[in-house]
């Protein structure tokens, strides 16, 4: 669990842009008020890899969402290609095999990997639709001590779970990053399980991942602030 009370730690801001320019023009804009950026499929596949080295290189926190999963092999040799980029996170999706491949590839670096348990676009039908037995819920705390076994550093999740997670016994050091955070008002969009950041942190998100609440506000730097003063208030 993170103790540092400067809400700035607390938000990750998904660059989910179509252009480097787009995301450079955002950085610019927020400037000191983020230090903790996410880059994700859309400009992780374009030029974010570059883009989150150069970042990282000025003092950024930075999370490459990539979500691996694949054989072995290739995630071991994936995440060791995020391990030369100085990045700080990396996702994969919690399977057993996935998870120890990635724990393999970052051996003696310094990056933290975090695993996906079930997205928070996902309620308890679309589980069963995917074959899975058993509820959002269940499926995300067996995900996440399996996780914790294999010996990942952190848990993706709703912060709808956070409480049941450290209930049941996921150690504070495992930090639990929440997606799905919408500020009161905020459209919803494709997520199911969504929290605002007020109950995000008081429920006890260690992190908080918002995209298209800044990133599709008319002011981005105007809705960031927003956010993080709730969430100042909140630390209290
Ligand atoms: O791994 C993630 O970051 C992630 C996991 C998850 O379960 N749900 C989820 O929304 N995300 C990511 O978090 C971000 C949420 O963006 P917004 O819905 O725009 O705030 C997106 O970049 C998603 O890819």
């Amino acid at each position: 669990m993170t103790s540092n009370l400067d809400p700035r730690q607390k938000l990750f801001v998904a660059l989910d842009l179509s252009s480097l320019s787009e995301a450079e023009r955002l950085v610019a804009l927020l400037g000191d008020s983020a230090t903790h950026y996410k880059i994700g499929y859309r400009l992780g596949y374009s030029d974010g890899i570059a883009f989150g080295r150069e970042l990282a290189a000025s003092g950024k926190t930075i999370f490459f969402d990539l979500k691996l999963h694949d054989i072995d092999n290739t995630v071991r040799e994936g995440v060791e290609s995020i391990v030369r980029t100085g990045a700080h996170y990396l996702t994969v999706h919690a399977y057993p095999q996935t998870m120890k491949a990635a724990v393999a590839g970052r051996e003696g670096s310094g990056l933290k990997i975090l695993a996906v348990t079930i997205l928070t676009s996902w309620n308890d039908v679309d589980c069963a639709e995917a074959g899975y037995q058993g509820n959002v819920t269940t499926l995300v705390q067996n995900k996440a001590r399996q996780a914790v076994a294999i010996g990942i550093d952190g848990i993706v999740c709703s912060a709808q779970e956070t409480g049941m997670l450290r209930a049941a016994g996921i150690p504070d050091r495992i930090e639990l990053v929440t997606p799905g955070i919408r500020p009161k008002g905020a459209e919803i969009g494709d997520q199911k399980r969504i929290v605002t950041p007020s109950a995000a942190i008081a429920g006890g998100a260690d992190r908080l991942v918002v995209g298209r609440p800044i990133t599709g506000a008319r002011d981005p730097a105007a809705a960031a602030d927003a956010i993080l003063a709730e969430i100042a208030t909140t630390l209290g």
